[in-house]
């Protein structure tokens, strides 16, 4: 801020704005003016810019005339969740001191920074996905990545070992927030994603990271967590801890532990094998048409959550597998019953961790009333089952009796959106509070009283109490008998017939009633704080039982849809392998519109490759996907789309298919292809499943082939994954004659007239021929253009003489000759419904003569 040199010559107003913006440069300032966030200077002009408000003046400071842009305060959560969406933080500042009693501008304090990465308002938030902040700190090759959820308090630590695997979690965990440290090296990695935030060294220091950790976990060392020597992770742990710390402003008791993700606990899938599977975002970047928009039916949104995090990272643990197997297999039969149920339980874990902020509102407490009292019959439905897991389950959601009881008492049933406005403690939870409420509804019967009790007393039978607003509360009493009044009554007012008085104790009254609308908010405030209070002693019970629930979710979920969609269990084995009857692809046999073919996989050591051939659109990408998305369903616990499956051990899953240019970062379409073909090459084991796509495509032919040849080779011979290997190049095909373990199939396809049918059906052996042409023909490639390439095809075909090229285009070329016969292009060029029974009969005449 250029134009602030000397805060003195500024207005009192903005003499205090610039000092507050001074704690906040490089975020936007939301200061609170009446009803109205403003923001000034050069925060105006950005978020004009960004929020499309107009920009304005606010006379002038410092001989300047000062921009101005603002947003009315009950609006603010649609402006915030639009900053947000951009990346942008805001400080949020209100007036905390007391407008009448202040001298010059009302007090004001930063009360809280809102930050992408940190948010937990409900409006600010996408209900069915995570939010989270991330920070990453690097030493030589190796990486160190913290992620927090702060709408449930997850906090988890890796150390990716080189830049692959971290672009794989950055992908994996899509962080709307990064904290990296300044002169970070690898700045590739993060520059396309919103949300960074550079930070100064000293923050990812050590030493203060343990600190800081114990000081919130209330532990001595970090050991318990199994993380103390991963001083990589710790350092980016310790940084984004102090910067949630820094923005709440509030402390967080939900954030209870941390947990090292261990690379070998899960089938590990690189950025770009998460990106051509569509787990949870389709190639264009929508959530359409993915696995995860198949298979997600859960009912909450914290399910809903879950499901994406098990499917982007599924376990190798072959407990965990079986205990959700097991419980699939149990629920199917219950999740008609408990799917409802679940339902009504809703986004149980976000209003958790509002609560532990204190951030939670009304409505909050409300539907986590509403939960719990789904809990018992949710119980019910789970008590006949006899498989451990889901008993575990059950004892984890527990059933919060008493705090249901409690809110049931303390919170009202439809209670308002703030409490600010009160209405929302219960009537009798508080005796003082209903007093209060009496009082200002004027809902007491006080006034009759005293009215009674006085004209007895003093036998004066005009005596009756009224109120006026100028004088409030009085005793009024006729001309007549005013002679007859005590001397305490004090005379306020004379009418013509009568008498007006005030008494103390009717003075005190009109007090209260007064201010009790006040103190009955205030109260009111009071007792919600104390609610809190009430139920934060059971966070971690109920974080626990929030898990649970949410689990229980998926996996009635993935009951359902295997019911629904015809899965079935698949068996998981030690034994190397992947054998699968009947498998399909889950997301195209949604999508299509003619019944989808299924097919089979039969991998193991002695049949470790596949080259896979057949024409364009035969179906070789939908094949080799679905494999992947069967081994990747079964290793989250799911059930499978096949009639049966058995799968051994798999540590990655790799894919180089279709490619993209990667403009960005000025990789063309062959580097892209090449550098992911390195990956694979570099990291894939035996226990690896390998899909490759076209290989070589994206050169010329025979660099292409020589290229495609040697890593075909390279992956059975030395790596001995199992691979599914897609090509074009025929050549490739005589592979299995030399190499053990590689096998040819193919997908069909018919000739039908002068069109051909994908039979989209896998068959062993090789394609017996390429319809390359055939297909481009279909497309609408133009006549001439057609007929020109079959002439080009055979030229090429006869100049290159190479046995594999000639045996297999051959009949490709038996094709065109029968394609270019005078028959049939006398037979095109005739229009058969026109013909009578006698000229049909000369036509067969004139055709047997042209062959
Ligand atoms: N098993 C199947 N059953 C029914 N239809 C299928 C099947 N497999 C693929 N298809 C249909 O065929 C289309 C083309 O499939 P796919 O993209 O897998 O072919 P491809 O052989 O990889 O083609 P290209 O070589 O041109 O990439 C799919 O979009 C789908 O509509």
């Amino acid at each position: 801020m250029s134009n602030v040199v000397n805060i003195e010559v500024h207005t009192p107003m903005m003499q205090q704005y610039l000092k507050l913006k001074a704690e906040h440069p490089d975020i936007l300032l939301f200061y609170r003016m009446g009803d109205f966030y403003e923001l000034f200077y050069d925060d105006a002009k950005r978020a004009s810019q960004l929020l499309e408000i107009s920009l304005t003046k606010r006379g002038a400071s410092a001989g300047q005339p000062i921009p101005m842009a603002g947003v009315p305060h009950h609006a603010v959560e649609n402006y915030l969740a639009r900053l947000v969406q951009l990346g942008e933080s805001v400080a949020i500042c209100e007036q905390i001191g007391d407008p009448a009693l202040s001298k010059g501008p009302v007090e004001r304090k930063v009360v809280r920074i809102v930050t992408p990465g940190t948010i937990s308002d409900e409006a600010l938030l996408q209900e069915r996905q995570d939010n989270l902040l991330a920070a990453i700190w690097q030493s030589g090759q190796r990486f160190g990545y913290a992620t927090l959820d702060i709408g449930s308090g997850r906090f988890r630590l890796t150390e990716p070992a080189d830049e692959e695997s971290m672009a794989a979690e950055l992908q994996r965990t899509n962080p709307a927030e990064i904290l990296y440290p300044e002169e970070f090296s690898s700045k590739q990695l993060i520059e396309d994603r919103r949300g960074m935030r550079r930070r100064p060294l000293w923050e990812f220091e050590i030493d203060t990271a343990r600190q800081q950790l114990n000081l919130q976990f209330g532990t001595r060392d970090l050991t318990g967590f199994g993380v103390e020597n991963a001083t990589l992770a710790l350092r980016a742990a310790g940084c984004l801890l102090q910067y949630v710390k820094d923005t709440q402003r509030t402390s967080l008791p939900h954030i209870r532990s941390l947990t090292m993700d261990r690379l070998s606990d899960s089938v590990i899938m690189d950025a770009a094998t998460r990106r051509n599977l569509e787990i949870s975002l389709n190639l264009s970047g929508s959530g359409e048409n993915t696995l995860a928009a198949v298979i997600d039916r859960t009912v909450t949104p914290m399910g809903s959550r879950m499901l994406k995090r098990w499917l982007h990272q599924p376990v190798r643990d072959i407990t965990t597998l079986n205990n959700r197997q097991q419980s699939i297999g149990e629920l199917q039969n219950l999740s008609a019953e408990l799917q409802p149920v679940l339902r009504q339980i809703g986004d149980l874990e976000r209003i958790i961790a509002r609560l532990a902020l204190r951030s939670a509102r009304p409505r909050d407490l409300a539907r986590m009333r509403h939960a719990f009292q789904q809990l018992p019959q949710l119980n019910q439905l789970l008590a006949s089952s006899q498989v451990a897991h889901l008993q575990k389950l059950q004892h984890q959601i527990g059933e919060f009796t008493e705090l249901c009881a409690l809110l049931e008492r303390a919170v009202v049933e439809a209670p308002p959106v703030l409490v600010r406005d009160g209405g929302v403690i219960a009537q009798g939870y508080n005796a003082e509070l209903d007093d209060w409420r009496a009082l200002a509804d004027g809902a007491t019967d006080y006034l009759d009283k005293l009215e009674i009790r006085e004209r007895e007393k003093l036998s004066i039978d005009t005596l009756k109490v009224g109120y006026n607003a100028i004088h409030g509360y009085y005793l009024q009493v006729s001309r007549g008998q005013s002679h007859l009044v005590p001397i305490h009554y004090v005379r306020r007012q004379t009418l013509k017939n009568a008498e007006r008085y005030i008494i103390p104790e009717l003075k005190e009254y009109e007090d209260k009633v007064l201010t009790s609308k006040s103190k009955a908010l205030a109260l009111e405030k009071r007792l919600y704080d104390q609610l809190f209070d009430l139920l934060l002693p059971h966070l971690e019970a109920l974080q626990h039982s929030a898990a649970a629930l949410a689990e229980l979710d998926v996996l009635s979920n993935l009951a359902e849809r295997a019911w629904t969609l015809n899965y079935v269990r698949p068996t998981l084995v030690d034994k190397p392998g992947i054998q699968i009857t009947d498998g399909r692809h889950p997301v195209v046999e949604q999508v299509l519109k003619e019944p989808f073919i299924a097919n089979p996989v039969q991998l193991s050591p002695q049949r470790r490759m596949l080259i896979i051939t057949g024409p364009n659109m035969g179906g070789k990408s939908t094949y080799m996907r679905q494999t992947a998305l069967i081994v990747l369903m079964a290793y989250v616990g799911s059930y499978v789309p096949a009639a049966a499956a058995t799968i051994g051990p798999v540590d990655r899953i790799f894919t180089r298919i279709g490619a993209a240019d990667d403009l960005a970062s000025g990789r063309s379409t062959f580097m892209v292809e090449m550098t992911e073909t390195a990956n694979i090459l570099h990291n894939a084991s035996e226990f690896s499943l390998v899909l490759m796509d076209e290989i070589g495509r994206g050169t010329s032919t025979y660099d292409g082939l020589a290229l495609a040849w040697s890593c075909a080779e390279n992956l059975t011979n030395s790596i001995k994954a199992m691979t599914l290997f897609a090509t074009h190049y025929f050549e490739l095909t005589t592979l299995s004659e030399n190499l053990s373990g590689v096998a040819n199939i193919h997908l069909d396809a018919v000739e039908h007239g002068d069109t051909i049918a994908f039979m989209h059906s896998v068959q062993d052996g090789a394609a017996s021929k390429s319809y390359g042409l055939a297909v481009a023909a279909l497309a609408g490639v133009p006549k001439e253009v057609i007929k020109r390439a079959r002439q080009k095809l055979r030229e090429l075909e006869t100049l290159s003489g190479s046995g594999v090229a000639t045996s297999i285009e051959g009949a490709q070329m038996q094709l065109m000759i029968e394609d270019t016969s005078p028959a049939l292009e006398a037979l095109q060029s005739l229009d058969a419904d026109s013909l009578s029974p006698r000229q049909a009969l000369e036509w067969i005449y004139r055709l047997k003569s042209l062959v």
